[in-house]
């Protein structure tokens, strides 16, 4: 199913599609502001990109230190399509490292997963010469004698038929030796004698699907790099197997840190809810991994060196603590397990404080940023690739949509921007701060809007959202 499907569907249940969109697409502007009641601040912009680069760019004559930080920072950021290149590569020498080795998967387990191993048929399709429609089978010109017992699917060889004779028969049974033709039911007329009669032409093997008419035992069906969707499984029961050989998923551990993170109930006291540890365990699925721990670690340093290094997963992603602030553990704990940081810091918005760092060389970090659509950014910039090319899965092909409105850019930086996708064109959505989810949650893609922005009309490529794109393997369980 398409993005643009899943809402054709929700569109024809009656639930109004654009009203719900309007709450993430409209600035609402003065008079929105107070709705919250007294004391409320409601946020005054919603497209936080301007003012928070404006405060970062133009800098003031009491901030030259600052101003040298930034600019050491974007010196060592990597752009953004780099980092991309960098995680599928770390992938690639991951891979290599620890030789994956494939795994049989029941069929039932196998969905979502890459094969491993060509699919060659292991019978013939069909298996035997088999009745292509429900009525007769005969044999020779009519008109023919009927015989009194049927022949039904599911049945053995059934006997031979003789010139003159037919036989009643299901869609799906095996025809008799010695058959010329099925006549459809509709086609043929039984006269007071009891004798078929054909009520127009019949051709030689008609109606018949003759054994081995879609492959041959042996025959290779699919190669080896096909990810196996709900239409794979099926072809390989048809063709006679119980288990698969596939790449299994790789094995993610997540990381939850930051002292001031509540699992249940409402904010208080300066404490928040958890938006991380719900969202991040289902897309990382989305995306081909097995999450195995979602751990929450606090603003424990020691807590995270131990749980870093005592993980044997292939990936560990961490959520907050990417940035210089005195609870931000991620790089001394990195520096302290001997880590090398393959990616410190990407020229993108959100998220650029993420990281990629090589703990062995068949396990990796991803350090997501705690701003949790900063956290998306780092999700899709540097675990999508690197899982995907774990799981040795295809590339997605590049989906470029023109934008309806402009987008403005960041100076420097690549812009992840939350759309959906209207007509022809891709709609962006407000509320897409660091720190915002309403614009995501209500989207269907992240555009790449290039640094400097984009014009009304002007393409750009689509990141696709996994349940968006119907992503095979999207099981959210
Ligand atoms: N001096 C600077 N400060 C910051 C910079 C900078 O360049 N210089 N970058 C800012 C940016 S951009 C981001 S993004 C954040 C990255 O921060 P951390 O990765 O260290 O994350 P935290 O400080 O732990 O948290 C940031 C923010 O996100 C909230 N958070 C964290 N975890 C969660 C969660 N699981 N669910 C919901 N919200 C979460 C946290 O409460 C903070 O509000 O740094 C900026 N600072
Ligand atoms: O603002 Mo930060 O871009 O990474 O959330």
């Amino acid at each position: 199913m398409t993005s643009r499907g899943a809402r054709a569907g929700a569109e024809a249940d009656g639930f109004d599609v654009e009203e719900a969109l309007a709450l993430v697409q409209e600035n609402p502007g003065p008079a929105h502001r107070g709705h919250g009641g007294p004391g409320s601040h409601a946020p005054q912009h919603h497209d936080t990109s301007r003012h928070e680069d404006t405060h970062r760019h133009q800098g003031s004559p009491g901030h030259d230190a600052a101003r040298h930080g930034r600019a050491e920072e974007r010196h060592r950021a990597t752009p953004w399509p780099e980092a991309r290149a960098t995680a599928e590569r770390a992938a690639r020498a991951a891979a290599r490292a620890a030789r994956r080795a494939p795994v049989s998967a029941p069929l039932d387990h196998a969905l979502g997963l890459t094969l491993a191993a060509p699919l060659a048929a292991l019978t013939d399709l069909p298996s035997f010469d088999t009745s292509a429609m429900d009525g007769w089978v005969v044999a020779g010109p009519g008109p023919w004698t009927v015989r009194d017992e049927g022949v039904l699917a599911g049945h053995a060889q059934p006997a031979r038929l003789t010139d003159g004779e037919a036989a009643g028969v299901a869609t799906g049974a095996r025809v008799p030796p010695d058959t010329t033709a099925v006549l459809r039911t509709e086609h043929g007329r039984t006269d007071d004698r009891g004798r078929l009669h054909p009520t127009r032409g019949v051709v030689h093997g008609q109606d018949i699907r003759p054994r081995g008419q879609e492959c041959r035992t042996g025959d290779q069906l699919l190669a080896v790099g096909t990810l196996t969707t709900p239409a794979v499984l099926g072809l390989a029961a048809a063709a006679g197997y119980d288990t698969l050989t596939v790449v299994p998923r790789p094995r993610v551990d997540v990381l939850v840190l930051g002292d001031e993170l509540l699992t249940a109930g409402l904010p208080h006291d300066g404490l928040i809810r958890d938006a991380l540890g719900p969202m991040l365990p289902p897309w990382l699925r989305a995306l081909g991994a097995e999450v195995r721990a979602v751990r929450r670690i606090g603003d424990d340093a020691e807590a995270l060196h131990r749980a870093v290094t005592t993980s044997d997963a292939d990936l560990v992603v961490t959520t907050g603590g990417t940035a210089a602030g005195p609870v931000d553990h991620v790089h001394p704990i990195l520096r302290r397990a001997g880590a090398e940081l393959l990616v410190d810091g990407v020229q993108v918005r959100p998220g650029h404080p993420m990281l990629l760092a090589r703990l062995k060389d068949d396990q990796h970090l991803v350090g997501l940023p705690g701003n949790p659509l900063a956290a998306v950014s780092g999700l899709l910039t540097l675990a999508e690739p690197l899982l995907r090319t774990l799981a040795a899965r295809p590339a997605p092909e590049p989906y470029p949509v023109p934008l309806r409105d402009a987008v403005h850019g960041h100076p420097y930086d690549t812009r992840l921007v939350p759309v959906v996708l209207r007509g022809d064109a891709a709609v962006p959505l407000h509320y897409n701060g660091p720190a915002m989810l309403r614009g995501i949650a209500a989207a269907d893609a992240l555009a790449v809007v290039p640094p400097g922005g984009a014009r009304s009309g002007e393409e750009a490529e689509l990141l696709d959202l996994p349940w968006a794109a119907g992503g095979i393997g999207v099981c959210f369980t």
